[in-house]
């Protein structure tokens, strides 16, 4: 099989017209210059959505469904917010309302989704999910994709798969419950500042991060020594924290090798660090909270949302993901600490 893809290798990927390889994509599945069967993210021109592979079967199912069953629940959500389905007045919500809407909460957290779509690449078709961009609208888009959990095995895995989950990243697995399979993010250079340089790890640095190393490469994603930083630090937590609050209250899935995918525009940044060098460092900030006030567009260049379902399983015993709650307190404990250095 492996070499009857092989004999289709081209340079670039031959997609259908209007849709190209995402440039963002910075972890997960992606095409191979020698094989031409495996296939990563595509986006279109402009429209702002990224289409992802099912992938493995049972991977690409489990995802779908997961999918499915937010919008199915952000329809009845919004049925009952108008009233439509409330026609008993107050006090009735069942527990299967009450998990609907716990469920529909969590879209705020979740790229938006389109359905599911046939695409012909490398002359092979391959289902796809469409979903929102989160880089959409960002002329230059810092992306981290942080894996969660100590686990990122779930419970069909074989002794195998899990044996080879438990040694990659096991440093940071082990001591903070994440890991890093890559980022790219934008700086000035070091050389040049008013130059901007592009930096790009994959999941070989990833593995070799020890725990120090994992906040440095933390530091460098956020740009921690721009000026403006602090702002794009509050807007982090606030999303993480919000986050955070959906996982302390729901029981019914648990989330394994899922991730927290973190995006900024570095031109906001520096637009940001320029303003503030203009004004008086008091601007912005609540006198009494001592917290800047955060222009009303900054989640539009800062996105924080879980991505990758594709090992999402139903809660044993209506128990709390506390593999997931666990790797988001430490990314959470990161920031914090990056905040008040
Ligand atoms: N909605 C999105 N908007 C923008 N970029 C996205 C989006 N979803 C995924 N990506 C990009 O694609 C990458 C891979 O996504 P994802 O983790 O869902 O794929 P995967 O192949 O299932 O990964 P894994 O190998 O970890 O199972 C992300 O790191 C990110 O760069
Ligand atoms: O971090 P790495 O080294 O890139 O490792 C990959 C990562 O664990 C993915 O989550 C996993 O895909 P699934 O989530 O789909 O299992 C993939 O398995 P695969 O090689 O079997 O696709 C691994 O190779």
């Amino acid at each position: 099989m492996a070499k009857k893809a092989q004999e289709k290798v081209t340079a670039s990927p031959i997609v259908p017209m209007g849709y190209s390889q995402l440039l963002t994509q910075v972890a997960g599945h992606t095409f191979e210059a020698t094989n031409a069967a495996a296939v990563g993210l595509l986006q279109d021109a402009g429209e702002g959505c990224v289409f992802k592979p099912l992938g493995k079967p049972e991977c690409g199912v489990r995802e779908l469904n997961f999918y499915e069953s937010l919008a199915a629940a952000i329809a009845t959500q919004a049925k009952a917010d108008a009233g439509a389905n409330n026609l008993n007045g107050a006090g009735g919500e069942g527990k299967g309302e009450t998990d609907q809407s716990l469920l529909a909460a969590l879209a705020a957290h979740v790229p938006r989704y389109y359905g599911q779509l046939k695409l012909v690449v490398n002359q092979r078709e391959h289902t796809f999910i469409k979903l929102e961009d989160l880089t959409h609208g960002m002329a230059k888009p810092c992306v981290m994709d942080v894996k969660i959990g100590r686990r990122t095995w779930d419970p069909l895995s074989s002794l195998e798969k899990r044996t080879i989950e438990e040694q990659k990243y096991a440093l940071c697995k082990q001591n903070l419950g994440l890991c890093l399979p890559g980022f790219q993010v934008y700086c000035p250079d070091e050389e040049q500042p008013e130059q901007t340089v592009l930096i790009r790890k994959g999941r070989d640095y990833g593995k070799s991060l020890d725990v120090m190393g994992f906040q440095k490469a933390l530091a460098l994603f956020f740009n921690a020594s721009c000026s403006s930083s602090n702002v794009l630090l509050h807007e982090v937590l606030n999303q993480l924290r919000s986050i955070r609050t959906w996982f302390k209250q729901q029981r019914l899935f648990h989330f394994y090798a899922s991730s927290l995918l973190i995006c900024y525009d570095f031109e906001q940044l520096q637009k940001l660090a320029t303003s503030n060098s203009k004004v008086s460092l008091h601007n912005g900030f609540h006198a009494d909270a001592a917290e800047p006030v955060l222009p009303t567009k900054s989640k539009e260049w800062i996105r924080v949302r879980c991505i990758d379902f594709a090992h999402i399983f139903p809660a044993e015993d209506a128990q709390p993901d506390h593999n997931y709650m666990f790797g988001l307190q430490s990314l959470i404990d990161i920031v914090e600490a990056m905040l008040h250095r």
